[in-house]
């Protein structure tokens, strides 16, 4: 598919124009009750392990299994840069995007190390950084475009690139090994994209949604809001899930959106980032509704649209540690909690096999 196929038109048509994968809905009651049945006779008080144990049933149900085992787990970070970072939207260069890839290949970002720490392979894509790079065994070169076109003045993406970046995420996807991805990202300026996407496909106003991201003053939150509320303007017509991300951009939230409906067709469990892998994986569920269940939300961010945005989509994170990082950095700290989970359903006793006492009558 190239550009010249494809005109505005074909936006309101785009999830017929863009490959996109069926996700069946996980539906298997009878596991449901098997695995619950097995939560509840575990020598402990009944739901005392709390959040942990809707986790353990969860991830059973991604994978259709009484125990379910996570096999060499992915990190995959997705970066882009940002035209709209040409309205001071951020406060850092975008320059810091193509400089946080090189750290992250050189071992020393946050994801690095917390990857390293949970025994995580790391894979980098550069779905769209202007920068270029020297070949690196981490790093995937799929750079759709250097950086997404000032969306205060044009579209971010062209529909073909969308179609592209979506692409680009499923086939990253598709070659790692292993049945658990974490995803995260990294793009100054992508908590705009994020904000807007989430403004404008849940309805809620951009003033909740934007947030100080890398961390405005509130003199350049004001000003970050009202350039927000101007490209929303300019792109009204832009309401379908596809067509508003090629409005808003990035190529790493297209690539992300591409990643988490691979990783939910192949059934794969999916660890979620913080604001803008959640932006992503709101579109990947207005796409196709059956992703949400194979998400699992690592944290909240600080990002104020981040709790809205999972308030919208009725979901609970595990942890909140007034992250605002990005990079994987929350989904890779959560991971202990998943592996926890399965261990708790494969090791803990049963008060059957202990010889422990149930409730009293
Ligand atoms: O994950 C989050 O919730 C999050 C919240 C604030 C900032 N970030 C990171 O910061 C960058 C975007 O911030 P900004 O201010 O440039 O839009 C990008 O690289 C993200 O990884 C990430
Ligand atoms: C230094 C730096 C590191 C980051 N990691 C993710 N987003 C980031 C933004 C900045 C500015």
């Amino acid at each position: 598919m190239n550009d010249a196929d494809l005109n505005d038109a074909d936006l309101t048509l785009a999830p017929d124009r863009v490959d996109l994968p069926e996700v069946a809905p996980m539906h298997d009651p009878a596991l449901a009750v098997r695995v619950q049945h097995a939560i509840d006779h575990k020598t402990k008080p009944l739901g005392a392990l709390g959040q942990l144990e809707a986790l353990a049933l969860q991830l059973a149900l991604i994978q259709g299994r009484d125990l379910p085992q996570l096999v060499q787990p992915q990190m995959v970070v997705f970066a882009a840069d940002h035209g709209l970072t040409a309205r001071g939207i951020s406060a850092y260069p975008a320059d810091v995007t193509a400089q946080m890839v090189l750290n992250f290949l050189a071992g020393g970002a946050a994801v690095s190390v917390l990857a390293r720490q949970h025994g995580l392979a790391l894979t980098v894509v550069d779905a769209g950084v202007r920068q270029d790079f020297e070949p690196h065994p981490q790093l995937r070169r799929c750079k759709v475009a250097p950086g997404t076109a000032d969306a205060s003045q044009a579209r971010a993406m062209s529909l073909s690139q969308v179609a592209q970046a979506i692409a680009v995420g499923r086939d990253v996807i598709a070659s790692l090994p292993g049945n658990a991805v974490l995803l995260g990202e990294m793009g100054i300026g992508n908590t705009s994209a994020s904000a807007m996407l989430v403004a404008r496909l849940t309805g809620l106003p951009i003033e909740t949604c934007t947030g100080r991201g890398t961390g405005l003053d509130d003199a350049a939150l004001v000003r970050k809001t009202a350039v927000l509320a101007e490209v929303l303007a300019r792109h009204a017509d832009a309401v379908e899930p596809l067509a508003a991300l090629a409005a808003f951009g990035g190529l790493e939230i297209a690539a992300l959106v591409g990643a988490v409906l691979e990783a939910a067709a192949q059934r794969r469990v999916i660890v979620v980032d913080g604001y803008i892998v959640g932006a992503a994986v709101l579109v990947a569920q207005r796409l196709r509704p059956a992703v949400l269940p194979r998400c699992v939300f690592a944290h909240r961010s600080q990002e104020p649209g981040h709790r809205l945005l999972l308030e919208h989509l009725g979901v609970r994170p595990l942890i909140d540690l007034d992250l605002r990082l990005g990079e994987g950095s929350g989904a890779a700290l959560a991971w202990p909690l998943l592996e926890s989970a399965c261990r708790f359903l494969a090791e803990m006793a049963s008060f059957e096999s202990a010889g422990v006492s149930g409730p009293a009558p």
